[in-house]
């Protein structure tokens, strides 16, 4: 086990994974522990691939689940650790150690005994369906509270996995819907807390639960920057914290480039009545100016594929209606894409996504909700509308570059534009980007320059 990360308790240092060091836990063998079951073990080892050693998040997170077990005691924990390290199979099985031993209170309680709160329906579903081939067979009653699925008619249950945003309705109970109790509640989860802590209302509900029980909070993030809502929550009294990595870097081999966008331009590539397609001069140059974000992608895309036919295209707009917008417009450009979003239908969405990991379609334009699923073999991705926050822009990052494969992230930026929080953006960009990688346009860019010249 390589570069095992440093693990904190409360502020201190814990030397509890240095090679050598206490309990080391490099296997999802049985061991003295009972952290993970032997039908869990032989579960892992069934899955596509088939998993048996742990990654360094997990051997972290098992030595923390240790001294849980062995001293009966009980902490928060924060566990940061970059995007696809196995941080779903490090809660997972701790997920599943905490129903198990709930089960035996289970005659006592009314409502679910751990709960999972992810912050999209998309990652709701991936790790529910991890979540059932880990148990099978063992009993335990895992619910899916997110997406187009019936609201739960028994509120006891072992495990939920919840969509925080939608989660709020099961705490008040309507006429349809059953109130949880959520009194038993031992061990809650958040994934990807960094993204959920983010939103108020997701903030006030962990508060809530907070209140509701004696739950021990688990927060688990590939990003992680102080805020005020995280400090509102952790318990920093008694926890445990986990750093792997330098966590909010861009993976090393992940070229990221600024292109500059207008986005006061008009789009000059249109196709013609005959079904040709015009672009403008400047398209056929290596020196691209400024032109309109439609055409720029355009030319972005469709250089790319008369070179490599084979690359695969990640498209980020903020919005449902501009991903619909730009996979239009690319198809007619004669460029098979497809959008993927939470404002389609359920069937609409898993089809398009099929497409795209099949191969059928190579141009998959997204919103935010695509981020936390495991999307494989991207080559480039673009960031048609620029990520308002440094955090989602990593996480763009990091849909890339996995397991060392060499990847573009492109993002289109418009310097003129007048919205205060994209030049926020920009900034922050700027200021986090190193300098010998931060483009002529963007050299002198200042936060205040466009403002002043609107204003004066
Ligand atoms: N111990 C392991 N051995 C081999 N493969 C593993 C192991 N743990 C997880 N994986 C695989 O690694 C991939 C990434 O895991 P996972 O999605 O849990 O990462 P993550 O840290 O949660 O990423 P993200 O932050 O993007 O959600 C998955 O395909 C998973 O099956």
């Amino acid at each position: 086990m390589t570069d095992p990360g440093v693990l904190y308790y409360k502020e201190d240092p814990v030397e509890i994974l240095k090679g050598g060091g206490r309990l080391p836990i490099s296997n999802f063998g049985p061991n003295d522990y009972s952290l993970v079951s032997k039908a869990v073990s032989e579960n892992l080892a069934q899955l596509d691939p088939s998993i048996t050693e742990t990654t360094p998040v997990q051997a972290a997170v098992f030595s923390i689940e240790t001294v849980h077990v062995m001293h009966s005691f009980q902490s928060d924990m924060l566990c940061v650790s970059e995007n696809g390290s196995g941080k779903t199979i490090a809660y997972l099985v701790p997920v599943i150690r905490a129903a198990l031993s709930n089960q035996m209170l289970a005659a006592n309680r009314r409502g679910p005994g751990v709960l999972i709160f992810v912050p999209s329906v998309e990652k709701a579903e991936a790790v529910h369906y991890t979540l059932l081939q880990l148990t099978v067979d063992m009993g335990l009653k895992i619910e899916l509270l997110s997406g187009n699925v019936d609201f739960i008619q028994n509120p006891k249950f072992d495990i939920g996995v919840c969509n925080a945003h939608e989660f709020e309705i099961y705490i008040n109970g309507t006429r349809k819907v059953t109130q949880l109790d959520l009194s038993g509640v031992r061990l809650v989860v958040v994934d990807d807390a960094t993204e959920s802590l983010k939103w108020e209302h997701h903030v006030e509900l962990y508060q809530k639960i907070r209140t509701l029980t004696r739950a021990r909070f688990y927060f688990f993030s590939s990003t992680m920057e102080s805020s005020d809502a995280f400090h509102s929550l952790f318990n920093y009294e008694n926890s445990y914290c986990y750093l792997h990595g330098d966590t909010n870097a861009i993976p090393a081999k992940v070229q990221t480039v600024f292109w500059e966008i207008m986005i006061s331009h008009l789009p000059l590539v249109y196709v013609d009545e005959t079904g040709k397609i015009n672009t403008f001069p400047t398209l056929d140059s290596d020196f691209l100016k400024p032109c309109n974000p439609c055409d720029m992608l355009y030319y972005a895309v469709n250089r790319r594929r008369e070179k490599l036919p084979n690359t695969r295209f990640l498209i980020f707009a903020t919005n449902a209606t501009v991903a619909d917008f730009l996979a239009v417009k690319l198809k007619k450009l004669k460029i098979p894409a497809c959008a993927y979003h939470d404002r389609q239908n359920t069937k609409e969405r898993k089809e398009n996504l099929i497409e795209f990991t099949n191969d059928t379609v190579k141009v998959l334009v997204t919103t935010e909700e695509l981020l936390r699923r495991d999307v494989q073999n991207v080559d480039i991705v673009i960031n048609f509308d620029m990520p308002l926050s440094y955090a989602t822009f990593l996480h763009r990052c990091h849909c890339v570059g996995r397991n060392g494969k060499k990847a573009i992230v492109v993002t289109f930026i418009d310097k003129m534009t007048k919205k205060i929080e994209t030049r926020q953006a920009i900034a922050t960009l700027v200021q986090k980007t190193p300098k010998e990688d931060i483009p002529p346009f963007l050299k002198n860019f200042s936060f205040f320059k466009t403002l002043h010249r609107t204003s004066s």
